[in-house]
């Protein structure tokens, strides 16, 4: 039976190819066998902010991914693309160790985070997933209201105190706490929306505001990078609009990495696109024009232009 994460108040708060030592695709044009190395010309390592090198996930026997190695730039959008079962989710879940919460998972190879392996022995997990936060395909706001929601991690972290022993302390930062709401839903491109009943139960919002709010809770923690798991698949097209904006914008001082099945989608807003493809190899990593009008590969061109998926 699969085992699956609960997305909780943890997960929501808290170029190369990744080949073997060759790669023996066929190339358009050519056919060739292509070593590692000369695979690496891809590599984005000088800004990256995330390195993922020989990583190799495995549920119980099954051998989800395979040899991935990628450079994940900061200050950008990466689109993780492919057929379903490829892997795609796998991979994100192992840049803030979620999969950590599945029993069968294993996890070989290193994952760097601005340079230090976050599955070293006593990595602090709760910190690890504020700096990279995740933000999931079905919105799930608290059934609280708008302002707990994104006040919730920053409480629960210490960071604000409120309620009354922080006021009988005269240690209530309920100024901070306004403040860090207003700003958080305004990055999220929702405080104009719903400044006036920050009060309201937040599951009263539509999905896109709710996926925006969702964004805003993450965001209040202080991450570095937000991780995105087809963050606009259960949306209308206008409120899937909306994200898209939001992920360029948020990319100007986040790390943006984002899961999708939609291939307009990852052209219109990414900056780099890595292309898993069947069998949990990374097949093609490259800055998203590339992959999309000239990529290296005859199975990623058959992908992106829709002859198999
Ligand atoms: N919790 C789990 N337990 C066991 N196997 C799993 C689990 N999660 C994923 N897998 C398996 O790992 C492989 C990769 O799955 P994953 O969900 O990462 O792919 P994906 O590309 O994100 O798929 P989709 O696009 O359908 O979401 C699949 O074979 C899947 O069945």
């Amino acid at each position: 039976m699969t085992e699956t994460t609960t997305e909780t108040e943890e997960q929501s708060t808290g170029t190369s190819v990744g080949s073997g030592d060759t790669d023996t695709r066929t190339t358009k044009g050519e056919s060739e066998e292509r070593t590692r190395d000369e695979w690496r010309e891809y590599s984005f390592s000088e800004d990256a902010i995330l390195s993922v090198d020989d990583l190799n996930v495995y549920y119980g026997d099954d051998h989800a991914l395979k040899d991935i190695s990628m450079d994940i730039p900061e200050k950008s959008v990466t689109a993780l693309i492919g057929p379903s079962g490829c892997g795609k989710s796998t991979f994100l879940r192992c840049l803030n160790r979620m999969n950590d919460r599945i029993k069968s998972a294993r996890v070989e190879g290193t994952v760097e985070y601005n340079g230090e392996d976050v599955y070293q022995d006593g990595t602090n997990l709760v910190e690890l997933r504020k700096r990279i936060g995740m933000v999931f395909q079905a919105p799930n706001p608290f059934p609280k209201s708008i302002r707990d929601n994104i006040a919730y991690g920053p409480r629960k972290h210490g960071d604000i105190n409120r309620g009354f022993v922080a006021s009988l302390l005269g240690r209530d930062d309920k100024e901070e706490e306004d403040e860090l709401v207003e700003e958080s839903l305004r990055k999220a491109a929702l405080w104009d929306e719903v400044n006036d009943r920050l009060d309201d139960n937040a599951l009263g919002l539509s999905g896109g505001q709710q996926q925006r709010l969702c964004i805003a809770r993450c965001l209040a923690v202080n991450p570095e990078v937000i991780l995105m798991d087809e963050p606009a698949s259960a949306l209308d097209p206008v409120a899937t609009s909306k994200i898209e904006d939001l992920i360029e914008e948020l990319a100007k001082e986040y790390t943006v990495v984002v899961v999708t099945h939609n291939m307009q989608q990852a052209a219109r807003i990414s900056d780099q696109t890595a292309v898993f493809l069947t069998g949990g190899e990374l097949v093609e990593y490259d800055e998203t024009d590339k992959i999309f009008e000239n990529p290296e590969s005859q199975r990623v061109e058959d992908y992106v232009t829709g002859k198999f998926g």
